[in-house]
Protein backbone atom coordinates (compact mmCIF):
# COMPACT_ATOMS: atom_id res chain seq x y z
CA UNK A 1 0.00 0.00 0.00
CA UNK A 2 2.64 2.25 0.81
CA UNK A 3 4.51 1.39 -2.29
CA UNK A 4 1.64 2.23 -4.18
CA UNK A 5 0.83 5.59 -2.83
CA UNK A 6 4.88 6.26 -3.57
CA UNK A 7 4.65 5.17 -6.97
CA UNK A 8 1.24 7.24 -7.53
CA UNK A 9 1.59 10.31 -6.03
CA UNK A 10 5.68 10.53 -4.73
CA UNK A 11 4.17 12.39 -2.10
CA UNK A 12 6.67 11.01 0.41
CA UNK A 13 6.10 14.22 3.12
CA UNK A 14 2.36 13.38 3.19
CA UNK A 15 2.70 10.16 3.50
CA UNK A 16 5.91 11.20 6.47
CA UNK A 17 3.27 13.85 8.27
CA UNK A 18 0.47 10.92 7.96
CA UNK A 19 2.66 8.70 10.08
CA UNK A 20 4.81 11.04 12.21
CA UNK A 21 5.62 8.27 14.72
CA UNK A 22 6.72 5.76 12.82
CA UNK A 23 6.26 3.87 8.91
CA UNK A 24 6.65 0.12 8.77
CA UNK A 25 10.03 -0.57 6.06
CA UNK A 26 8.69 -1.27 2.77
CA UNK A 27 11.36 -1.71 -0.73
CA UNK A 28 10.59 -1.17 -4.17
CA UNK A 29 12.61 -0.67 -7.17
CA UNK A 30 11.25 2.05 -9.82
CA UNK A 31 11.09 1.44 -13.89
CA UNK A 32 14.27 3.43 -14.43
CA UNK A 33 15.95 0.97 -11.93
CA UNK A 34 16.88 2.41 -8.83
CA UNK A 35 16.04 0.98 -5.64
CA UNK A 36 13.73 2.77 -3.08
CA UNK A 37 13.79 1.92 0.56
CA UNK A 38 11.40 3.57 2.88
CA UNK A 39 13.11 2.92 6.28
CA UNK A 40 10.90 5.11 8.78
CA UNK A 41 9.13 7.66 8.66
CA UNK A 42 10.30 10.52 7.01
CA UNK A 43 13.68 8.27 6.27
CA UNK A 44 13.73 7.34 2.52
CA UNK A 45 17.09 5.60 0.57
CA UNK A 46 17.72 5.45 -3.06
CA UNK A 47 20.66 3.60 -4.84
CA UNK A 48 20.30 3.75 -8.54
CA UNK A 49 21.78 1.11 -11.07
CA UNK A 50 24.84 3.15 -12.09
CA UNK A 51 26.12 5.36 -9.16
CA UNK A 52 29.16 7.47 -8.56
CA UNK A 53 31.30 7.72 -5.84
CA UNK A 54 29.22 9.69 -3.97
CA UNK A 55 26.92 9.03 -0.37
CA UNK A 56 24.76 11.92 -0.42
CA UNK A 57 22.18 12.70 2.81
CA UNK A 58 19.91 15.45 2.22
CA UNK A 59 18.14 16.43 5.80
CA UNK A 60 15.30 18.64 6.41
CA UNK A 61 12.51 19.50 9.11
CA UNK A 62 15.20 18.87 12.12
CA UNK A 63 13.66 21.74 13.22
CA UNK A 64 9.59 21.51 12.28
CA UNK A 65 8.68 25.45 11.05
CA UNK A 66 11.31 25.53 8.61
CA UNK A 67 9.55 25.01 5.81
CA UNK A 68 11.15 25.85 2.77
CA UNK A 69 14.10 23.30 3.08
CA UNK A 70 11.06 20.71 3.07
CA UNK A 71 9.56 21.85 0.71
CA UNK A 72 13.15 21.37 -1.65
CA UNK A 73 13.55 18.29 -0.57
CA UNK A 74 9.43 16.77 -0.67
CA UNK A 75 10.10 18.21 -4.28
CA UNK A 76 13.34 16.20 -4.89
CA UNK A 77 12.00 13.05 -3.53
CA UNK A 78 9.02 13.35 -5.70
CA UNK A 79 11.10 14.36 -9.15
CA UNK A 80 12.76 10.67 -8.13
CA UNK A 81 9.69 8.21 -7.34
CA UNK A 82 7.83 9.65 -10.46
CA UNK A 83 10.98 9.41 -12.78
CA UNK A 84 11.77 12.57 -13.45
CA UNK A 85 14.66 13.19 -11.78
CA UNK A 86 17.22 10.39 -12.25
CA UNK A 87 20.07 10.21 -9.55
CA UNK A 88 23.57 9.16 -10.18
CA UNK A 89 24.50 8.88 -6.83
CA UNK A 90 23.38 7.24 -3.62
CA UNK A 91 21.23 9.51 -1.52
CA UNK A 92 19.36 9.50 1.77
CA UNK A 93 16.79 12.12 2.15
CA UNK A 94 15.66 12.36 6.14
CA UNK A 95 12.70 14.54 7.13
CA UNK A 96 13.99 15.30 10.97
CA UNK A 97 10.99 16.12 13.09
CA UNK A 98 7.55 14.84 11.39
CA UNK A 99 5.84 14.90 14.62
CA UNK A 100 6.87 19.26 15.20
CA UNK A 101 6.00 20.05 11.41
CA UNK A 102 2.79 18.72 12.13
CA UNK A 103 2.51 21.13 15.35
CA UNK A 104 4.38 24.24 12.81
CA UNK A 105 7.03 24.24 15.70
CA UNK A 106 10.54 24.33 16.15
CA UNK A 107 10.37 21.10 18.35
CA UNK A 108 7.74 19.30 20.72
CA UNK A 109 9.82 18.80 23.59
CA UNK A 110 13.48 19.10 22.54
CA UNK A 111 15.43 21.03 20.53
CA UNK A 112 16.49 17.69 18.02
CA UNK A 113 19.33 19.49 16.50
CA UNK A 114 21.10 19.70 20.20
CA UNK A 115 20.72 15.77 20.60
CA UNK A 116 23.26 14.45 18.33
CA UNK A 117 26.52 12.84 19.02
CA UNK A 118 24.94 10.57 21.59
CA UNK A 119 23.39 13.68 24.07
CA UNK A 120 20.26 12.02 23.31
CA UNK A 121 21.13 9.34 25.96
CA UNK A 122 22.92 11.97 28.21
CA UNK A 123 21.15 12.76 31.75
CA UNK A 124 17.41 11.12 32.07
CA UNK A 125 18.27 9.39 28.56
CA UNK A 126 15.88 8.96 25.55
CA UNK A 127 13.38 9.98 27.55
CA UNK A 128 11.02 11.66 24.69
CA UNK A 129 10.26 11.44 20.57
CA UNK A 130 13.34 13.91 20.00
CA UNK A 131 15.70 11.94 21.94
CA UNK A 132 14.50 8.81 20.20
CA UNK A 133 14.52 10.30 16.72
CA UNK A 134 17.91 11.59 17.48
CA UNK A 135 18.90 8.39 18.14
CA UNK A 136 17.37 6.74 15.37
CA UNK A 137 18.82 9.27 12.56
CA UNK A 138 22.14 8.55 13.88
CA UNK A 139 21.50 5.03 12.74
CA UNK A 140 20.23 5.42 9.69
CA UNK A 141 22.91 7.79 8.88
CA UNK A 142 25.53 5.36 9.94
CA UNK A 143 23.38 2.71 7.93
CA UNK A 144 23.77 4.39 5.15
CA UNK A 145 27.57 5.60 5.05
CA UNK A 146 28.47 1.97 5.78
CA UNK A 147 25.95 0.03 2.93
CA UNK A 148 28.40 1.15 0.25
CA UNK A 149 32.27 -0.25 -0.57
CA UNK A 150 35.35 0.89 -1.71
CA UNK A 151 36.36 4.69 -1.64
CA UNK A 152 33.99 7.05 -1.28
CA UNK A 153 32.89 10.28 -0.31
CA UNK A 154 30.48 11.14 2.45
CA UNK A 155 28.13 14.48 2.12
CA UNK A 156 25.10 15.44 4.82
CA UNK A 157 23.50 19.26 4.01
CA UNK A 158 21.25 19.99 6.48
CA UNK A 159 19.06 21.96 5.29
CA UNK A 160 17.02 24.91 7.86
CA UNK A 161 15.89 28.09 7.59
CA UNK A 162 16.51 30.97 10.37
CA UNK A 163 13.94 32.12 12.90
CA UNK A 164 15.21 36.06 12.36
CA UNK A 165 16.15 37.67 8.82
CA UNK A 166 19.08 37.86 8.01
CA UNK A 167 21.57 40.63 6.31
CA UNK A 168 22.88 36.85 4.08
CA UNK A 169 20.00 35.24 3.66
CA UNK A 170 21.39 32.38 2.92
CA UNK A 171 24.63 31.07 5.34
CA UNK A 172 25.89 27.74 6.29
CA UNK A 173 27.67 26.52 9.46
CA UNK A 174 30.58 24.56 8.81
CA UNK A 175 31.26 22.15 11.75
CA UNK A 176 34.33 22.45 13.91
CA UNK A 177 36.85 20.12 12.14
CA UNK A 178 39.36 19.98 14.60
CA UNK A 179 42.36 21.59 13.32
CA UNK A 180 41.47 19.72 9.81
CA UNK A 181 41.44 22.71 6.98
CA UNK A 182 38.00 23.59 5.43
CA UNK A 183 37.29 22.32 1.96
CA UNK A 184 37.19 24.77 -0.92
CA UNK A 185 35.70 22.86 -2.86
CA UNK A 186 32.76 22.92 -0.62
CA UNK A 187 32.62 26.38 -0.22
CA UNK A 188 32.62 26.64 -3.78
CA UNK A 189 29.73 24.25 -4.01
CA UNK A 190 27.83 26.24 -1.44
CA UNK A 191 28.35 29.46 -3.63
CA UNK A 192 27.07 27.58 -6.11
CA UNK A 193 23.76 27.29 -4.05
CA UNK A 194 24.43 31.28 -3.65
CA UNK A 195 25.17 30.58 -0.13
CA UNK A 196 28.62 32.89 0.60
CA UNK A 197 28.29 33.68 4.41
CA UNK A 198 30.05 30.48 6.05
CA UNK A 199 30.35 30.51 9.88
CA UNK A 200 33.27 28.30 10.84
CA UNK A 201 32.95 26.96 14.00
CA UNK A 202 35.66 26.27 16.48
CA UNK A 203 33.98 23.80 18.91
CA UNK A 204 32.50 20.63 19.37
CA UNK A 205 28.41 20.83 18.87
CA UNK A 206 25.87 18.56 19.41
CA UNK A 207 24.12 19.40 16.23
CA UNK A 208 23.57 17.16 13.09
CA UNK A 209 26.02 18.59 10.68
CA UNK A 210 28.86 17.83 13.24
CA UNK A 211 27.79 14.55 13.93
CA UNK A 212 28.23 13.67 10.12
CA UNK A 213 30.92 15.58 10.02
CA UNK A 214 32.86 14.17 13.34
CA UNK A 215 31.76 10.83 13.29
CA UNK A 216 31.55 9.56 9.68
CA UNK A 217 33.88 12.24 8.30
CA UNK A 218 31.31 13.56 6.08
CA UNK A 219 31.52 17.15 4.63
CA UNK A 220 28.60 18.42 6.33
CA UNK A 221 26.74 21.80 6.93
CA UNK A 222 24.03 23.05 8.21
CA UNK A 223 22.15 25.37 5.74
CA UNK A 224 20.24 28.47 6.84
CA UNK A 225 17.66 29.50 3.58
CA UNK A 226 16.14 32.28 4.37
CA UNK A 227 13.66 33.33 7.34
CA UNK A 228 10.97 31.04 8.72
CA UNK A 229 7.43 31.17 7.25
CA UNK A 230 4.43 29.32 7.30
CA UNK A 231 4.02 26.07 4.69
CA UNK A 232 2.95 27.96 1.30
CA UNK A 233 4.16 31.69 1.90
CA UNK A 234 8.33 30.79 1.32
CA UNK A 235 9.08 32.93 -2.00
CA UNK A 236 10.56 29.78 -3.18
CA UNK A 237 12.21 31.63 -6.25
CA UNK A 238 14.81 32.64 -3.65
CA UNK A 239 16.14 29.28 -3.22
CA UNK A 240 15.74 28.19 -6.89
CA UNK A 241 19.55 28.34 -7.86
CA UNK A 242 20.04 26.40 -4.12
CA UNK A 243 17.38 23.66 -5.43
CA UNK A 244 18.75 23.09 -9.03
CA UNK A 245 22.38 23.01 -7.51
CA UNK A 246 21.55 20.53 -5.03
CA UNK A 247 19.59 18.51 -8.02
CA UNK A 248 22.51 18.86 -10.32
CA UNK A 249 24.72 16.94 -7.12
CA UNK A 250 22.61 14.52 -7.76
CA UNK A 251 22.41 14.06 -11.10
CA UNK A 252 26.25 14.40 -12.11
CA UNK A 253 25.58 17.26 -13.84
CA UNK A 254 26.86 19.72 -11.68
CA UNK A 255 28.68 22.54 -14.38
CA UNK A 256 32.17 22.96 -13.78
CA UNK A 257 32.58 25.11 -10.30
CA UNK A 258 34.66 28.94 -10.81
CA UNK A 259 38.06 28.72 -8.75
CA UNK A 260 37.83 29.53 -5.35
CA UNK A 261 38.31 32.77 -4.01
CA UNK A 262 37.77 34.65 -0.34
CA UNK A 263 36.54 37.34 -2.05
CA UNK A 264 33.61 35.62 -3.47
CA UNK A 265 32.69 35.00 1.07
CA UNK A 266 31.95 36.47 4.31
CA UNK A 267 33.68 34.27 6.42
CA UNK A 268 33.38 33.99 9.86
CA UNK A 269 34.00 32.78 13.26
CA UNK A 270 32.59 32.54 16.48
CA UNK A 271 34.29 34.89 19.01
CA UNK A 272 31.71 34.36 21.66
CA UNK A 273 29.06 32.25 22.45
CA UNK A 274 26.24 32.89 25.26
CA UNK A 275 24.64 30.52 26.79
CA UNK A 276 21.24 31.29 28.72
CA UNK A 277 21.92 30.90 32.64
CA UNK A 278 19.14 31.51 33.60
CA UNK A 279 14.82 31.93 33.38
CA UNK A 280 15.83 36.09 33.49
CA UNK A 281 17.72 36.17 30.17
CA UNK A 282 16.79 38.57 27.92
CA UNK A 283 18.05 40.43 24.74
CA UNK A 284 17.90 44.02 24.15
CA UNK A 285 17.33 44.52 20.60
CA UNK A 286 14.14 44.09 18.94
CA UNK A 287 13.03 40.82 16.83
CA UNK A 288 13.39 42.24 13.92
CA UNK A 289 17.00 42.86 14.17
CA UNK A 290 18.87 40.83 11.48
CA UNK A 291 21.76 38.25 12.20
CA UNK A 292 24.75 39.31 11.29
CA UNK A 293 23.58 42.79 12.89
CA UNK A 294 26.94 44.34 14.29
CA UNK A 295 27.03 47.22 16.84
CA UNK A 296 28.70 49.76 18.42
CA UNK A 297 31.32 48.97 21.38
CA UNK A 298 29.21 49.16 24.71
CA UNK A 299 26.12 48.49 23.55
CA UNK A 300 23.70 46.42 25.72
CA UNK A 301 23.17 43.07 23.77
CA UNK A 302 21.32 40.71 26.66
CA UNK A 303 21.23 40.21 30.02
CA UNK A 304 20.96 37.35 32.17
CA UNK A 305 20.12 37.92 36.05
CA UNK A 306 22.68 39.90 37.19
CA UNK A 307 24.94 39.78 34.33
CA UNK A 308 25.39 42.19 31.09
CA UNK A 309 26.49 41.56 27.65
CA UNK A 310 27.82 44.24 25.89
CA UNK A 311 29.34 44.54 22.48
CA UNK A 312 33.55 44.52 23.91
CA UNK A 313 35.31 44.05 20.06
CA UNK A 314 34.93 46.01 17.07
CA UNK A 315 33.04 44.64 14.41
CA UNK A 316 31.11 41.87 16.74
CA UNK A 317 27.95 40.79 15.06
CA UNK A 318 25.16 38.57 16.69
CA UNK A 319 23.71 35.58 15.04
CA UNK A 320 21.40 33.15 16.30
CA UNK A 321 19.57 35.42 18.72
CA UNK A 322 16.81 33.28 20.91
CA UNK A 323 15.90 34.22 24.37
CA UNK A 324 12.95 31.09 24.35
CA UNK A 325 15.84 28.41 24.76
CA UNK A 326 16.12 26.06 27.29
CA UNK A 327 18.44 26.95 30.60
CA UNK A 328 22.19 25.69 29.36
CA UNK A 329 21.99 26.50 25.79
CA UNK A 330 22.93 28.62 23.05
CA UNK A 331 21.04 31.79 23.27
CA UNK A 332 23.17 34.01 21.03
CA UNK A 333 26.73 34.02 18.90
CA UNK A 334 28.99 36.70 18.38
CA UNK A 335 31.05 36.38 15.34
CA UNK A 336 34.15 37.97 13.57
CA UNK A 337 35.38 37.57 10.22
CA UNK A 338 38.09 35.55 9.38
CA UNK A 339 40.54 35.46 7.30
CA UNK A 340 41.35 31.54 6.33
CA UNK A 341 43.82 31.80 3.59
CA UNK A 342 46.30 29.47 5.16
CA UNK A 343 43.70 26.54 6.16
CA UNK A 344 42.58 25.65 2.92
CA UNK A 345 42.75 22.65 1.23
O1 LIG B 1 17.62 31.26 13.65
C1 LIG B 1 17.91 30.62 14.63
O2 LIG B 1 18.07 31.17 15.75
C2 LIG B 1 18.14 29.13 14.56
C3 LIG B 1 18.18 28.54 13.18
C4 LIG B 1 18.72 27.12 13.33
O3 LIG B 1 17.96 26.22 13.56
N1 LIG B 1 20.05 27.00 13.30
C5 LIG B 1 20.69 25.78 13.63
C6 LIG B 1 22.18 25.94 13.46
C7 LIG B 1 22.90 24.63 13.74
C8 LIG B 1 24.43 24.74 13.73
O4 LIG B 1 24.95 25.51 14.54
O5 LIG B 1 25.05 24.05 12.93
C9 LIG B 1 20.38 25.44 15.08
O6 LIG B 1 20.32 26.35 15.91
O7 LIG B 1 20.19 24.26 15.37
ZN1 LIG C 1 16.78 25.01 12.27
Amino acid sequence: MIEQQLRDTGDFLALTLANPDGLSPCHFTLDNGTAVEVWDTGVIAFQPVNYGTKDIILSCGVHGNETAPIEICAEIVKDILTGKLLLAERLLVLIGNPAAINLGKREVTENLNRLFSGHHSKGAGVINAERKRAKDLEHYVSRFYQQSEGERQRYLYDLHTAIRGSRFEKFAVYPFLHGKPWRKQQLQFLAACEVTTVLLMQTAASTFSYYASNTHGADAFTIELGKVQPFGQNDMTRFAKTAQTLRALLTATLAELPPFSAAHFHLYEVYRAINKQTQDFKLHFADDVENFTSYPMGTLLATDGDLEYRVEREGEALIFPNAKVAIGQRAMLMVIPKDVSKQLI
